[in-house]
């Protein structure tokens, strides 16, 4: 078990380069099943997560070659096996191998997916759509299976626009019979990302970025090369990192587009944001407004940013109210700022942050994903050392954190818990 200690009180300054996005690479790398002709991927992160579907992959046949930040994938000699509660409780992204390995062979057996504690995170939106494609799903014994002769294709109009149902279903309906619509699909940039990647498999997908989404079948796919777009979640905590430290950080290799809720936000609270073609500039005199937000699905504000703008609230001047729209049980951070001296109420799924001066060092878990980010960005500006366990957390979507801040002059370091 490894942890972070950091020591607050610097300001960050200099330039910051954003990696792949991990929620983009997911998909794509489950999406290269469909096809037994290979596929080249750069800009692939390198992360905890990446590691799990990589380890999925090549359980299922494929032979994965690195190159730096690329990945060769050769599946030509995949099959569809029953993928264990081992392997798929690692994350919840893994159970996207199910739309491609029922599109190519028919037919799919894997335990329910794990993932952050962040709520429920069912997949019945998933499975109703598998099932509008022609397949028969069965749930027993903690696996879920799929099993169809011909998927063909269908209208679909998903309850929530959920961004893993719309991206499972792309994928299981790039090879089915006939059109596929999917109706108040999910509607962000990876799933922009995935269509892109789909087309260049040959697939016929368009519609991706709107609430309506259309998937001719084709017979067969094509190799294919994609570069997966930046991580607009590191970008956005990196932004909050150079403002909350008083700094001046250059985010670079940013679509800024994909950021606007998020630049929208930080400018209501006093930062100075400067946006270029793919860099976004921040500067701060470290005095905040306190602002509200609600998390939505894309383009409102995301829910992935909820735990880090928390954070920047917590030192705002003014009571800030804070709303949790996608998942029921994202407030986790907020016991762990607390004891950093935040002054945080929780009502159902709202948090009401007020502005305090300080926030002081101590010993905090990382509890998820963001849930850690926040807590690295508390650090960096409470008072004396942090000390922030469970850090894996943190590695399954942040590539070399520590470095990254260390060279903008953070004082943070990893360290072997004993
Ligand atoms: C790997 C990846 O891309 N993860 C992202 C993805 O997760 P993920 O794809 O799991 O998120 P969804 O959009 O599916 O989930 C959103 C909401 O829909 C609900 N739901 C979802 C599916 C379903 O079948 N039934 C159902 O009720 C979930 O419980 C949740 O309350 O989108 C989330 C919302 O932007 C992000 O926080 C995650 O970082
Ligand atoms: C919740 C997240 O990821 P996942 O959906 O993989 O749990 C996240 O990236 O913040």
């Amino acid at each position: 078990m490894q942890k972070f200690i950091v020591i607050g009180g610097k300001r960050l300054n200099g330039r910051i380069r954003v990696s792949g996005a991990k929620n983009a690479t997911l998909p794509v790398l489950a999406a290269s099943l469909l096809t037994d002709k290979g596929c080249l991927i750069h800009e692939v992160p390198k992360l905890k997560d990446i590691d799990v579907m990589k380890e999925v992959l090549k359980y299922l046949g494929s032979v994965i070659e690195c190159r730096g930040s690329s990945l060769k994938l050769d599946n030509s000699r995949v099959c569809s096996k029953e993928i264990s509660e081992d392997l798929m409780r690692r994350m919840r992204a893994s159970n996207l191998v199910m739309g491609p390995l029922l599109a190519r062979f028919g037919h799919v057996r894997a335990a329910y997916p794990g993932g952050c504690a962040i709520g429920s995170r069912p997949m019945d939106l998933h499975l109703k759509g598998f099932a509008a494609l022609g397949a028969e799903i069965t749930e027993k014994h903690g696996f879920v299976e799929a099993r169809a002769n011909c998927l063909k294709g269908a209208e679909i109009h998903l309850d929530f626009p959920s961004v893993g149902a719309t991206e499972n279903l792309m994928m299981a309906a790039v090879l089915a019979r006939g059109q596929t619509v999917i109706k108040n699909a999910a509607k962000e940039p990876e799933i922009v990302d995935l269509q892109n990647f789909l087309n260049s498999l040959g697939a016929k997908v368009r519609g991706a970025g709107t609430d309506v989404i259309k998937i001719e079948g084709v017979g067969e796919l094509e190799l294919a090369e994609h570069t997966v777009i930046p991580d607009r979640i590191e970008a956005a905590t990196h932004l909050i990192a150079g403002a909350i430290t008083a700094g001046e950080v250059v985010v670079e290799n940013v679509i800024p587009e994909h950021l606007d809720s998020v630049i929208a936000k930080l400018r209501e609270a006093g930062a100075d944001i400067q946006l270029g073609q793919n860099w976004i500039k921040v500067a701060s005199d470290g005095k905040f407004k306190a602002v509200d937000v609600k998390t939505l699905p894309y383009p409102g504000f995301p829910t992935d940013v909820q735990a880090q703008l928390m954070v920047l609230m917590t030192v705002a001047q003014g009571t800030s109210i804070i709303s949790e729209s996608i998942f029921e049980n994202r407030f986790k951070h907020v016991d762990e700022l607390r004891r950093m001296g935040a002054d945080i109420k929780i009502e159902g799924r709202t948090a009401i942050v007020k502005g305090t001066s300080k926030l002081s060092g101590t010993f905090v878990e990382a509890t998820d994903l963001r849930a850690g980010a926040a807590l690295v960005l508390a650090g960096l500006i409470a008072e004396d050392a942090t000390v922030i366990e469970n850090i894996w957390h943190i590695d399954r979507g942040y590539e070399d954190l520590e470095k990254k801040y260390s060279a903008l002059g953070a004082r943070i370091m990893r360290v072997n818990s004993v």
